[in-house]
């Protein structure tokens, strides 16, 4: 019998459920044991819908209460002391402390999950660190399912990708640690065996980057000694891409299982067959985890067939491409959702039932195939494509992705434009999205609240927003974006081509979730789509607001993406949208306009071999979305949550006016690589967390200001928050961002005195 076996599923639960108990825990609503007690529901259920939908092995010790990496690094107690200290009086607010930063605590730094929008903290270890088990969560989250009656598979993240994941304080190199780390691991493994594990699943996506010989050296280590300490069998997991120069390695290093990604590389699938020694199971990964498109199963069943016919049955396991927790969990709610379109996505449960039909297809029962095949066809067949927009994207020429003048004389002419004071100060675009600006949303939506209703309680917003800067100091202002769900979804709504579901969530972190958009055809743009907020916010104040867009390369990675064509064509009719938004902005007298490109960094293919191609279109998109203004208008973008200094060059040609970035979690380390670029144009770096509650001393912020302005042109430095506050409290903002003038009118002082 072809067995389906799952790596990993969403944990934040169809109705958000994981959302509602954390944020009710932290606000002091539910206590522990009540937040202990929904998760544990959780697991249960999602166990429960896998193997309604057809699944014959599920993860256990998937879940996480905010992120897998940081359980990680509490397992082996990998934390600096002063989290690992509070642990003994109150564990799981000494682990929320460590996400989220509070009781003088600082939260570690997060990043992107490779190259999702799922962020992770990253561990901090140093020279010496010691390794040991803390707590049991795999073996009891393993028992638990067991007890339910559950046959599962414990994940892991492997040993080699977290140290990989991680940074080490003083510099030291992180796989110095791996012995140590190990030792710890054949613990648990062993008590994993102990507890009746048959197989442990070892997550090593970090062999699908590109890896020197140490590394390499450091995965054979690794693996040896695990190989000879006691425990379940070992599935080695590779994901988001080819093994490529790591097959050798990873078909030779001593598991019993290699899961591979064919969605990503199906180009790997005969040299995986070739080299990997029969002894070995092999899960194949093909159904796409990060996509939300039905699966080609024809194609897959051929592989699967291939793989049968060579390696037996029970040697080969059906699986999606990686864990499924970048998907939604389940399509057929979607029911406002045009048919031909919900009919043609598979979500998480779907992508289940597909890996079902495959697996009796091969058992000779393909009776179901047709039907579950039927509408990606019919979409294949479909007309998604719109003539005028493939007329106006051939007719853009080379000289519309160039601003008029060089940076230098923009320069000039903005500061005469604009008239702004040395070090100015800015936010990034999103005031607090409070409770009742979610529930005006939420009312107007479920038609209990007018339009017209609507439209007053958004401007009383803006109107408050405005004045509070204006109050604060504030030189460059915002609207606040109190109109928007979200950054990506809410352009997506007003752009031809998307279609948006009700409950398609996908964790960003934490309790934090967004909705991707879904882009199934041709993206154009009907009206203007921000025009009328910014002008009313503009017309509220003679300070310059900003017009607040967000970039091209974003809008893509942030939606579920069309895979009929490349992801550089979709991007460049998003970025045309966007040209002709940016221009009415400019018409209706914006004077300075943010295009935020967070996801820039995001996107860069995990191979280097790849990047240089992926950079040139991202930049061109963002290129052809700004470049028309005149002179005088300021064009801005942000980035947050990346490392900078692979891509600096690529931003640099950008060639925005002022980028922010954010830079605070990691003291400016980030600042370093554009520093050391010698980047021309005008930079923002974050002077203060956004993610934590915490409110930062202006002192801290000042400190971190001259440490900029010592490697930077005067001219060159703004002052802002690292990101947008819609996750924050008025009162954090306020005094955040008072203290934040203060630092930067200190700088000013300090300046004029030199
Ligand atoms: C900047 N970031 C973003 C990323 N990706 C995006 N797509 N968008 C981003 O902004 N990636 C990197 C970072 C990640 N950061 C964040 C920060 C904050 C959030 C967040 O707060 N998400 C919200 C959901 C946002 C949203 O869609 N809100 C809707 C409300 C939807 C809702 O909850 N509706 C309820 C009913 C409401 C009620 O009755 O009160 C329901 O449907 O049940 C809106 O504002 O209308 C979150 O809550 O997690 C995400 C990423
Ligand atoms: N303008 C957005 C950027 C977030 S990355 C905001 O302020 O929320
Ligand atoms: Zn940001």
């Amino acid at each position: 019998m072809s067995r389906v076996t799952l790596l990993g599923f969403p944990r934040i639960g169809r109705r958000r459920e994981l959302k509602t108990a954390l944020e009710s825990h932290w606000s002091g609503d539910l206590d522990a044991a009540g937040l202990l007690e929904a998760a544990r529901a959780l697991r249960r259920n999602h166990w429960q819908l896998q193997r309604d939908a057809g699944a014959d092995v599920v993860a256990a010790n998937d879940f996480s209460l905010y992120d897998h990496v940081l359980d990680t690094a509490w397992l082996f107690g990998a934390l600096p002391h002063v989290h690992l200290e509070s642990a003994s009086s109150d564990p799981l607010a000494a682990y929320f402390a460590s996400a989220r930063g509070g009781s003088g605590r600082r939260a570690l730094e997060m990043t992107k999950w490779f190259d999702t929008n799922y962020h992770y903290l990253v561990p901090e270890l140093r020279r010496g660190q010691a390794f040991a088990l803390h707590g049991d969560k795999p073996v009891a989250e393993f028992r638990e399912a067991l007890a339910a009656g559950f046959a599962a598979r414990p994940v892991l993240l492997g040993p080699v990708s977290f140290l990989l994941l991680a940074k080490t304080v003083d510099g030291s190199p992180a796989l110095d640690l791996v012995d140590d780390l190990v030792a710890a691991y054949a613990d648990l493994l062993a008590r994993l065996h102990e507890a009746g594990a048959e197989w442990v699943q070892l997550d090593e996506p970090c062999l699908v980057l590109d890896l020197d010989d140490r590394t390499r050296a450091a995965y054979r280590r690794a693996y040896d000694a695990l190989a000879s300490a006691k425990g379940p069998k070992r599935l080695l997991t590779s994901y988001f891409g080819a093994l490529g120069d790591q097959l050798p390695l990873a078909t030779t290093l001593p598991v019993d299982g290699l899961h591979v990604d064919l969605v990503r590389a199906p180009q790997q699938f005969d040299a995986v067959l070739r080299d990997l020694p029969d002894d070995r199971t092999l899960s194949l990964g093909l159904v796409d985890g990060r996509n939300v498109w039905r699966a080609d199963l024809r194609e897959a069943l051929a592989l699967a067939r291939r793989a049968v016919e060579q390696r037996g049955e029970d040697a080969c396991w059906l699986a999606p491409s990686c864990s499924l927790l970048h998907v939604p969990i389940d399509s057929a709610g979607e029911t406002t959702l045009e048919p031909a379109i919900r009919d043609s996505l598979a979500f998480a449960r779907q992508k289940i039932e597909e890996l079902r039909v495959l697996a009796d297809a091969l058992d000779g029962d393909d009776a179901a195939l047709a039907a579950v095949e039927a509408p990606r066809i019919a979409r294949a067949t479909s007309a998604l494509g719109r003539a005028d927009v493939r007329d106006r994207l051939a007719a853009v020429t080379p000289d519309m992705l160039d601003r008029r003048s060089p940076y230098a004389l923009r320069r000039a002419r903005q500061h005469t434009a604009l008239d702004l004071p040395l070090f100015p100060t800015t936010t990034i675009g999103s005031f607090p999205q409070t409770e009742e600006v979610r529930k005006a949303r939420a009312a107007h939506r479920a038609g209990r609240l007018t339009a017209a209703d609507y439209r007053r309680f958004l401007e009383e917003q803006t109107r408050r927003a405005v004045r509070e800067q204006e109050e604060l100091g504030i030189d460059v202002l915002v609207h606040g974006e109190f109109e928007r769900n979200d950054m990506v979804e809410y352009f997506g709504e007003q752009l031809d081509g998307f279609a948006f579901t009700k409950q398609g969530w996908v964790q960003s972190y934490g309790s934090r979730c967004v909705k991707p958009p879904i882009i199934h055809a041709d993206v154009a743009r009907r009206r203007p789509m921000t025009v009328e907020w910014s002008c009313y916010a503009q017309g509220l104040t003679p300070r310059p607001m900003k017009g607040m867009l967000t970039g091209p390369v974003t809008i893509l990675q942030w939606s579920f993406v069309r895979d009929d064509q490349p992801r550089s064509e979709t991007c460049r009719q998003i970025a045309l949208a966007l040209r002709d938004e940016v221009l009415d902005l400019e018409a209706s007298g914006i004077r300075v306009i943010q295009i935020d490109e967070p996801a820039l960094r995001e996107g860069l293919p995990l191979r280097s071999a790849d990047r240089a191609t992926y950079l040139g279109w991202a930049v061109d998109c963002f290129r052809l979305a700004a470049a028309g203004v005149r002179d005088e208008t300021q064009v801005h973008t942000h980035m947050c949550y990346a490392e900078f200094n692979d891509i600096i060059e690529a931003v640099a040609a950008m060639d925005a006016d002022v980028v922010s970035i954010e830079t605070s979690r990691s003291r400016m380390e980030l600042l370093d690589a554009f520093v050391g670029y010698r980047y021309p144009n005008a930079i923002g770096p974050g002077v203060y967390d956004i993610h934590s509650p915490h409110v930062p001393a202006s002192a801290d912020m000042l400190a971190l200001l001259r440490k900029a302005r010592a490697h930077l042109d005067p001219a060159q430095l703004w002052v802002n928050p690292d990101c947008g506050l819609k996750t924050r409290g008025w009162p954090e903002v306020r005094a955040a961002l008072a203290a934040m003038v203060v630092a930067a009118r200190e700088l000013r002082a300090i300046e004029r005195a030199a």
